[in-house]
């Protein structure tokens, strides 16, 4: 009896242990995906901010975006003009070549910002196939001045894509 009192007692401290634990682990859910979605708010509001020193006086549309690498560094872009028209470069290749000239080439996500409040700044096929040199299964980030954004892999936008390894075959 006493035996049975002693395991009905253990088995509640045991499923009050294991709701508390769930509770913290559910709590820690909680905390790591705002973390993520701050450090995300961040990565966007840092390609906005690159968009101020867009040299764009053409086209009069300014791009910026954020890189973010594996180690946790993040490079800026902006879109710079020329008058020889042609030689113009994205935000999103100024950033790229910033983090390759440093020594990086690994990134986890590109966040590119416009002025265009209707749809999502999409990067044009040169930067897709400029990001997919560096891998496909990493995040990029097409946002809205107002914050908003479509998240989309280097594979979706440039599916069946030519890259390195196809040079060694
Ligand atoms: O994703 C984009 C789209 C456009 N541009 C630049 C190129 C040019 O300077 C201007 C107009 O196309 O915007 C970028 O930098 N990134
Ligand atoms: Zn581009």
């Amino acid at each position: 009896m006493s035996t049975h009192t002693h395991f009905h007692t253990f088995s509640c401290a045991c499923s009050v242990l294991e709701q508390e634990q769930s509770h913290w682990i559910l709590s820690l859910d909680v905390i790591i995906m705002a973390k993520i979605n701050s450090s995300l708010q961040d990565l966007i509001l840092t390609s906005q901010e690159a968009k101020q020193f867009a040299y764009s006086p053409y086209s009069k549309f300014r791009v910026g975006a954020a890189l973010l690498t594996h180690d946790g560094r993040v490079f800026t872009g902006c879109n710079v003009e020329n008058a020889c028209l042609a030689l113009g470069i994205c935000a999103e290749r100024v950033a790229i070549s910033k983090a390759v000239s440093e020594g990086h080439r690994e990134f986890k996500a590109i966040a590119i910002a416009s002025d265009t409040e209707d749809n999502f700044i999409s990067p044009c096929g040169g930067c897709r196939q400029f990001m997919r040199e560096f891998g496909l299964q990493w995040e990029v980030y097409l946002s809205k001045p107002n914050g908003s954004f479509l998240k989309m892999t280097v594979e979706q936008l440039l599916p069946a894509s030519f890259g390195p390894e196809d040079l060694l075959k």
